[in-house]
């Protein structure tokens, strides 16, 4: 029996024009041993859709080929059952590869899949919808906001990004509440992760683990900008521990509530989603998605 393996590659993640040369492929795969087929993403959340029918069609591999999105949108389809999950990272961060140690080198990518390491990873869930990276209702979600209306997926266009979102932040009081913990602040930053890396070697968590059954909680309440310019500093020498107002939290759920009864922005894996209400709910499922590592 051959093994049927579906790539869906997002041509626009990264720096777009992304492709999968089926000459290359069948130097990793051989057609006497594998049935591949080559799936393009169209249009946003194009690549649940492929996903859906490439299970239909019983494949037993199914690959993202893009960044963090396009992870989240096949992963999402794949949590729960047998089907792994193979990663071919082509976004512009591509966070949740990193933490796996999954190279952007094609030919490293594709051996990965071919050698079918297998292993299982935590996920989460935001108001019942998937995350395997990480979320946030902070400032990162206000920055993604931003970004998503802009065409290139730089890391320039994160910085833009950054900048215009620094001038008008703003967010109302939330509650927090996990085991027996309970905050109320104006946050700064309230991000949730899965995964030790948020992207260009970049982490504000660590200590997480894709395998510890734990969401790992940072929470930064309102800054002046002079204790802002103190943040930033650490964090871009992964020291922002170092500060009193930084607090650090694992918990396996977690509820947020908006007190002002405002619907957050939240991010998910980089993108931007818009819960149906004002409170939100986070789960973690431990070791619920098959995926090939080295
Ligand atoms: N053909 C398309 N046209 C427009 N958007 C698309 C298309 N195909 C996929 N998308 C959307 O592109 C978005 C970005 O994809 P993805 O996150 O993989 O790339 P990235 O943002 O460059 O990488 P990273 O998240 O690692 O920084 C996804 O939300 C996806 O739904």
């Amino acid at each position: 029996m051959k093994t049927k393996i579906h790539f869906i590659v997002n041509p626009i993640s990264g720096k777009g024009k992304n492709e999968l040369c089926p000459t290359l492929l069948a130097t990793y795969f051989p057609e006497a041993d594998y049935d591949l087929v080559i799936k393009k993403t169209e249009f946003a959340n194009h690549a649940t859709q492929l996903t859906n029918s490439s299970m239909e069609e019983e494949a037993e591999i199914i690959v993202a080929c893009g960044g963090d999105g396009t992870i989240n949108e096949v992963a999402s389809c794949v949590v729960n059952t047998s089907i792994v999950l193979g990663i071919l990272p082509m976004g512009s961060g591509n966070g949740l590869a990193s933490n796996l140690k999954i190279p952007k080198n094609r030919g490293k990518g594709l051996s990965i899949i071919r050698n079918r390491n297998i292993t299982s990873i935590d996920t989460a869930t935001i108001n019942g919808s998937p995350f395997f990276s990480n979320t946030g209702v902070g400032f990162d979600a206000h920055v993604i906001s931003d970004y998503e209306e802009k065409a290139r997926r730089r890391l320039f266009s994160y910085v833009q990004s950054t900048f215009r979102t620094l001038k008008k932040f703003n967010t109302g009081p939330v509650e927090v509440s996990c085991d027996g913990f309970r905050e109320t602040f104006s946050p700064f930053l309230l991000f949730v992760s899965n995964s030790n890396e948020m992207g260009y070697k970049m982490s504000l968590t660590p200590k997480a683990s894709l395998q510890d059954g734990l969401l790992d909680l940072i929470i930064v309440p309102k800054l002046s900008r002079l204790k802002l310019i103190y943040f930033t500093i650490l964090f871009l020498f992964k020291k922002h521990h170092w500060m009193k107002e930084v607090k650090f939290k694992q918990v396996n759920k977690l509820k947020i509530k908006s007190l002002d009864d405002t619907v957050l922005k939240i991010q998910k894996d980089g993108g931007l989603f818009v819960p149906d209400s004002p409170d939100i709910e986070i789960v973690l499922y431990p070791e619920n998605l098959k995926v090939c590592v080295p």
